[in-house]
């Protein structure tokens, strides 16, 4: 699956702009503040219902404008889809193939992309939200029912963090600990078995791109490694920890609390690891995840790199090009300056303004 036309109304300095992209590379080419990064927050937005660099959606929307518009084409094995997402303050509206869509879920299961950006580093560096949320994604591609018991995990997370609040809810406490072992075992299960998937991919790709590091991953379950993660053990880890939840007013152990362990040898990468290192190891999580995306769906998943020549100096960018052309999957790449690297399957377009031609070299 590739993006065949991509077309983007009121978004940041982009006024109303049509791309005809190549199922390749895609190289966008132009100053700082041209719009760029823009272009890479509409197919964000078109993806997940949100821009991967801001929280608010009034940001992003063109100044005065009152909604931000963003339809694509895929082509898709040769049949085309169409879908798009109407963005304002208030309300959003989807759309695939003519047909009103309720489901943010559904739209993004069409088109998963993948961004790397300047921030990405701190998919290594930052909270364990982000790698939470780096193999959660992944599992809700591979495991149609990992979302439904994640949503339900976090509704009644919710509503037992609400009795340890006040002892005036502590009744409830029984019913909600023992709701909340339902999901747990399986949501544990298919991380675990997402990050075994990853494991060998990682593998593969760092020794290209990193191939003086030992780079291992292992999953943190939320949970003591002496804890069988099955209901019961876990009834029972929770009764007997049950002061210490009280003491805190929230639940302090459970899936809500898994991380991912990025590890050079026996250390941590983010203690260990040199910056440009760090960012060649969050681009080959990121590239491992897409390839992962690639082998389990019948459509191929999207790379947006954004800014790869403040990224990466000439001999990583022309590695992880090289890395890219052999995965044959479609890229949108921007850059402030031509990319030395000889591509074969390339279209190359100039940004200025929020106004894009293609570029004439
Ligand atoms: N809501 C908005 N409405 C209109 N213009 C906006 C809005 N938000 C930001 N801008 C403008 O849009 C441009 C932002 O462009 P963008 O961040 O896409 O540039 P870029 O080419 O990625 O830059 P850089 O190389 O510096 O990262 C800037 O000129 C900014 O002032």
């Amino acid at each position: 699956m590739w993006i065949q036309k991509l077309n983007i109304k009121n978004v940041r300095s982009i006024q109303d702009e049509s791309l005809d992209f190549c199922p390749g590379f895609n190289i966008i080419i132009g100053d700082n503040a041209s719009g760029k990064t823009s272009l890479l927050e509409s197919l964000s937005l078109l993806s997940s219902g949100r821009s991967f660099r801001s929280s608010h959606i009034s940001e992003v929307i063109k100044y005065q404008q009152p909604s931000a518009l963003v339809n694509a084409t895929l082509n898709n094995n040769n049949s085309s889809i169409k879908m798009g997402i109407d963005k304002s303050q208030s309300k959003t509206s989807i759309r695939i193939n003519q047909k009103d869509i309720f489901s943010q879920a559904e739209l993004s299961s069409h088109l998963p992309i993948t961004i790397i950006h300047p921030n990405s580093l701190e998919l290594i560096t930052g909270a364990p939200s982000l790698r939470r949320a780096y193999i959660d994604w992944l599992a809700f591609y591979i495991f149609p029912d990992f979302y439904s018991k994640w949503k339900t995990y976090q509704h009644v997370l919710k509503q037992r963090n609400i009795c340890l609040k006040s002892p005036k809810h502590f009744y409830a406490l029984d019913k909600w600990t023992s709701e909340l072992v339902i999901n747990q075992p399986e949501i544990i299960k298919y991380r675990h078995q997402t990050v075994e998937l990853i494991k060998p991919i990682l593998q593969k790709i760092t020794s290209v791109l990193l191939p003086e590091l030992d780079i291992n991953i292992e999953l943190y379950s939320g949970f003591p490694n002496d804890i069988q993660t099955d209901s019961k053990s876990l009834l029972d880890f929770y009764k007997s920890k049950s002061d210490i939840d009280i003491k805190f007013k929230r639940t302090v152990t459970g899936a809500h609390k898994a991380d991912l362990k990025i590890n050079l040898g026996d250390t941590s990468a983010s203690q260990s690891a040199s910056r440009g290192q760090l960012k060649l190891i969050a681009i080959s999580l990121l590239l491992a995840r897409s390839e992962i995306i690639l082998e389990t769906k019948s459509s191929k998943g999207i790379l947006l790199i954004d800014d790869l020549s403040s990224e990466l100096d000439v001999i990583n960018q022309n590695k992880l090009l090289k890395f890219i052309s052999d995965l044959k999957l479609q890229s949108i790449i921007t850059t402030t300056k031509p990319l030395t690297y000889d591509l074969d399957q390339a279209k190359m377009f100039h940004v200025k303004h929020g106004s894009f031609s293609e570029y004439q070299g």
